[in-house]
């Protein structure tokens, strides 16, 4: 369960700020909702430990997690800039959140292949960013983020720009990610996204 108790933030002193309170279990979605410039970013930011709270606390399963650095939070983040190693290519780059270092096996290389074919990208496991296109680099980030398999996904306008094709696959990826187990906090301006995903709303 993630719990987020009077979290306060404010950029600047003469800015209102934010004050957040809501719970997740696992296995369930909160759909972030709110205009542009809102703040969803700003939550998604404060949940990943990157960017610290004036006051409140974040816990997970009972523990505080709110001092601890980004990569000893219990998050798996993808925001809206995709970030792949441009020399490593796709199984590479999406095995990395699998296991840090280079050596996968068999097992997570079948699901590597599983995941892409289900978003539509069959058999590219040996191509480079550099060759795909916007979108595509969008469901390699992604499958790596899913795959990285922590208990919380922080997903930032995951499915902006996608076909139908590649949406409805990843729809089903994501609700496989809950049915595991994961929890996910989404930050959508898709309606669709939100009714097939959540399970609550948290309206900014
Ligand atoms: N580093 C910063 N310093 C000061 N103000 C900021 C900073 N980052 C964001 N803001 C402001 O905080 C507000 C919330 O921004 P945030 O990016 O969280 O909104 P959002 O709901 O994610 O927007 P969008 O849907 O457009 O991505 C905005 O008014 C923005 O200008």
């Amino acid at each position: 369960m993630l719990e987020v108790r009077q979290l306060e933030f404010r950029y600047t002193g003469d800015q209102p700020g934010w004050r957040f309170d809501f719970s997740l279990a696992r296995g369930a979605c909160i759909a972030i909702n709110g205009a542009s410039g809102s703040g969803k970013s700003t939550l998604l930011n404060l949940l990943g430990g990157f960017l610290a709270a004036d006051s409140g606390t974040i816990s997970w399963d009972g523990q505080r997690i709110d001092s601890l650095p980004p990569w000893h939070r219990p998050f798996t983040s993808v925001f809206q800039e995709h970030n792949l190693f441009e020399h490593l290519d796709v199984q590479t780059n999406i095995g990395l959140g699998m296991h840090p270092g280079l050596r996968l096996t068999k097992d997570q290389k079948a699901r590597i292949s599983d995941s892409l074919a289900s978003v539509g990208l069959a058999g590219y496991e040996r191509r480079l960013p550099g060759d795909l296109s916007g979108g595509q680099r969008q469901r390699v980030a992604l499958v790596r983020t899913l795959l990285r398999s922590q208990p919380v996904l922080l997903l930032d306008e995951p499915l902006t720009g996608l076909d139908d094709q590649a949406r409805q696959g990843l729809h089903q990826l994501l609700l496989e990610q809950k049915a595991s187990g994961s929890a996910i906090v989404l930050a959508s301006h898709d309606s669709q996204d939100r009714e097939v995903l959540a399970d609550s709303q948290l309206n900014l």
